[in-house]
């Protein structure tokens, strides 16, 4: 399952950085103070797969969802759709920008109007995009809609409203209601995480088969990234705002390159491996006001060396289209040393998605 090299990407984010405003603070600073959300990542999607956005809480991911979807206007680089760079945060060419580009959040019970039923929600989301359509043919295509995402049959559904609904049931509405606007790309910000453990598993594999069956390119955030290796071809890791490795989800997570990732991984719940090996001190994430020089890793990482401090790293290519963002992998002979001592290559962990026996 992996991106063959023909296949073009559909959406790609260039060097996109995003800085906000940090809250409180003097307001009699001469130099304003920035929270660095996200710093000169580039990332690409492709149809009919899944690339998985993964990392701690705080490291950036919702942003660069948010930037790709053009909810916020980039601080610095640019998004290309098709190949074509986009600006569309406002006005009709969000419409028709967010019409291909859809975004499905976290907590669903937020997404809907708490007082309109499914019938009505997704009927509106229907004659928003099929304008065309007759009054008929766009109840139909609710019925489809629902029938897309095993909400069957659809007339159980219809006339429920938000609340009466599971929250993996109103999840598969929300994608149905972003399925509405046939996307050629999903933006998933966490789609599973707030849901029961046991019901996390169908959820993406619905996500999954839709990426599959209607060539849409999907992005995954998560924190899991065991989730990751089952789930998505392509899997980037991101650490205070930076992408620090990517790849095809096989060797980012069986040959981990960057000790941030190792240790995302040996901190992964695993049953199997026994809760005594986990890693449980992981440290803390840096603040994004004033990130450390050189890589922003170095004051956690066991292996830092004196330019970590002082050089932030270039992307070094591992081969297969791996990539990653740390000094070990220079061509010295101090990196090649240090690059022995992290031979530890835990085996990942089961995904926290699996089904509950
Ligand atoms: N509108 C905003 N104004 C100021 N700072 C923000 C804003 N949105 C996000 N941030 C900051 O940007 C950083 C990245 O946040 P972001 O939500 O993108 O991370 P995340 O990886 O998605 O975290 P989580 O997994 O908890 O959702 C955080 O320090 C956050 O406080």
């Amino acid at each position: 399952m992996t991106v063959p090299d023909s296949v073009e990407p559909v959406l790609e984010g260039v060097d996109l950085t995003k800085h906000f405003a940090a809250r409180g603070g003097s307001p009699f600073r001469r130099h304003k103070r920035v929270v660095h959300a996200v710093d000169g990542v580039s990332l690409k999607l492709y149809p009919g797969y899944i690339t998985a956005l993964v990392g701690e809480s705080g490291s950036g991911k919702s942003t660069l969802a948010r930037l790709l979807a053009q909810l916020y206007p980039v601080t610095g680089g640019e998004i290309r759709y098709r190949g074509q760079a986009v600006k569309a945060t406002r006005g009709k060419a969000f419409r028709a920008y967010a019409s291909k580009v859809q975004l499905i959040l976290q907590d669903p019970f937020g997404s809907f109007n708490p007082v309109a039923s499914i019938l009505r929600t997704l009927q509106r989301a229907v004659r928003i995009h099929h304008a065309d359509r007759s009054r008929a043919h766009q109840r139909a295509t609710v019925d489809d809609l629902l029938r897309q995402v095993s909400l069957v049959p659809p007339e159980q559904f219809t006339e429920k409203f938000p609340h009466e609904l599971s929250g993996g049931q109103l999840q598969r509405v929300s994608i149905a209601r972003a399925l509405a606007a046939s996307p050629d790309v999903f933006l998933a910000d966490e789609p599973v995480s707030s849901l029961d453990v046991s019901i996390r598993l169908g959820i993406l594999n619905l996500l999954k088969k839709l990426t599959e069956e209607r060539d849409v390119a999907l992005l995954y955030v998560t924190h899991d990234i065991a989730s990751a290796r089952y789930f998505a071809a392509e899997t980037a890791v991101m650490y205070a705002g930076e992408l620090i490795e990517q790849g095809p989800s096989e060797e980012v997570t069986q040959h981990a390159a960057h000790p941030y990732t190792q240790l995302l991984i040996a901190s992964a719940p695993d049953p199997s491996r026994g809760e005594s090996a986990r890693v449980k001190d992981i440290g803390q994430p840096p603040s994004l006001i004033n990130p450390p020089a050189g890589c922003r890793f170095h004051p956690r990482c066991p292996y830092a060396m004196q330019r970590c401090q002082t050089e932030a790293p270039p992307r070094f290519d591992l081969g297969d289209s791996h990539t990653t963002r740390c000094w070990l992998y220079a061509d010295d002979e101090e990196a090649e040393t240090r690059r022995s001592q992290t031979s530890f290559t835990p085996q990942p962990p089961e995904p926290q998605t699996k089904e509950q026996s």
